[in-house]
């Protein structure tokens, strides 16, 4: 049988500050369980001549998409895309959506926290165990239909929530193809090539045959009284292939980057950022650096985000793709990758080193 996304999650067993988010509504100061020591804090970059201090921003229709994309990849490992299909107005329920679920009361969101071993509700981001300090941040995972938990959230009114949340899924899921092809091209992979078999699909043989798989993660990050000293989103990288986000008009996402620092990356009105992931670097044999990123939370507005990541299907073999260099990754499936992850963290990535 094969095994799905969900199931390949599933194997960590948290305690409950590693699941269940703060109450923001009834806490007007930072606690100190909140209150990180911000060293690495250099929030602007350096800008120098001719070396404009932004991620890229790509037309998906223009004549030159793959080198554009693929120079995005190669210097940031991530760009923002317009004119990429998604109707604006369905990001834009999507995200009335995720308001509406963060801004239901405490102890209703908490019928539907993510269980124990579970991977998909309402809670903590998952990343959360590995640090000592809790982050400003709440969020919901969808993996394939959100009925189940939506249920509790809304016993009568869920249907409105699922069917949005699969409709963006789908969306989501046809064009992070769409841009995985791009990126295998700049990469020098056509989809008429037979011999690549660098993603290994047990069932459909090459990646090409088929769409992957995704998991949709809502974010909220409330207004914070003392955002100098916490943090949204602790800095992490994303495990799979690409990320595909959504964020509304307020600031935080900021991306790492060697002799520069923390940059920005402001949300531009109907650009939807994508992000190289830590798969996607394993396929690239490191030519597309797997991007390092954090969320800064804001004085005054709420912030939300929606985050869609796309992989193979979980038990699929990721490996360097041939003809670009030595390969320095062994081969990896799906499932492990996600399992070594839950136990290192961003040494995982080194661990495949050969
Ligand atoms: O909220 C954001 O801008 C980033 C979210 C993110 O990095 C994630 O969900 O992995
Ligand atoms: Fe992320």
């Amino acid at each position: 049988m094969a095994t799905s996304l969900s199931e390949s999650y599933r194997d960590t067993h948290l305690l409950p500050q590693h699941i269940i988010p703060l109450d923001f509504e009834t806490i007007h100061d930072l606690p100190e369980s909140h209150a990180w020591i911000r060293t690495d804090d250099i929030r602007v970059c350096q800008i120098r001549e001719n070396e404009p201090c932004v991620v890229p921003v790509i037309d998906l229709t223009a004549p030159n998409v793959v080198e554009l994309v693929g120079n995005a990849c190669q210097k940031w490992g991530m760009f923002q895309v317009t004119n990429h299909q998604v109707p604006l107005s369905l990001v834009d329920d999507v995200e009335a959506h995720a308001r509406r679920l963060f801004g239901l009361p405490a102890d209703r969101k908490l019928k539907a926290l993510r269980s124990p071993s579970g991977a998909t509700g309402y809670g903590v981001a998952r990343i959360s165990p590995f640090f000592n300090k809790l982050m400003w941040h709440e969020g919901f995972t969808i993996m394939g239909s959100a009925v189940e938990h939506a249920k509790q959230l809304w016993p009568h009114h869920y249907e409105e929530f699922c069917d949005a949340m699969d409709n963006y899924q789908k969306k989501m899921k046809s064009l992070a193809y769409k841009i995985l092809l791009i990126i295998l091209k700049a990469l020098g992979v056509d989809e008429n090539d037979e011999n690549q078999e660098n993603i290994i699909d047990p069932t459909n043989n090459s990646l090409f045959q088929s769409e992957g798989e995704g998991a949709l993660q809502l974010n909220s990050y409330p207004s914070c009284p003392n955002p100098n000293r916490a943090i949204g989103l602790a800095p992490h990288t994303d495990s799979l292939l690409l990320t595909i986000l959504h964020q509304n008009h307020t600031n935080g996402l900021q991306i790492f980057q060697d002799g520069k620092g923390w940059i920005s990356v402001p949300p531009i009105s109907g650009a939807l950022v994508v992000n190289i992931g830590d798969l996607m670097h394993i396929l690239s044999n490191a030519r597309f650096p797997t991007v390092y990123h954090r969320v800064v939370p804001n004085e005054t507005n709420h912030r939300f985000s929606i985050a869609y990541f796309y992989g193979p299907p979980a038990d699929s073999t990721v490996a360097p793709l041939s003809g670009l260099s030595l390969p320095c990754f062994r081969p990896v499936t799906v499932k492990d990758y996600i399992g070594l992850k839950n136990k290192h963290l961003e040494k995982a990535i080194s661990l495949l080193r050969v």
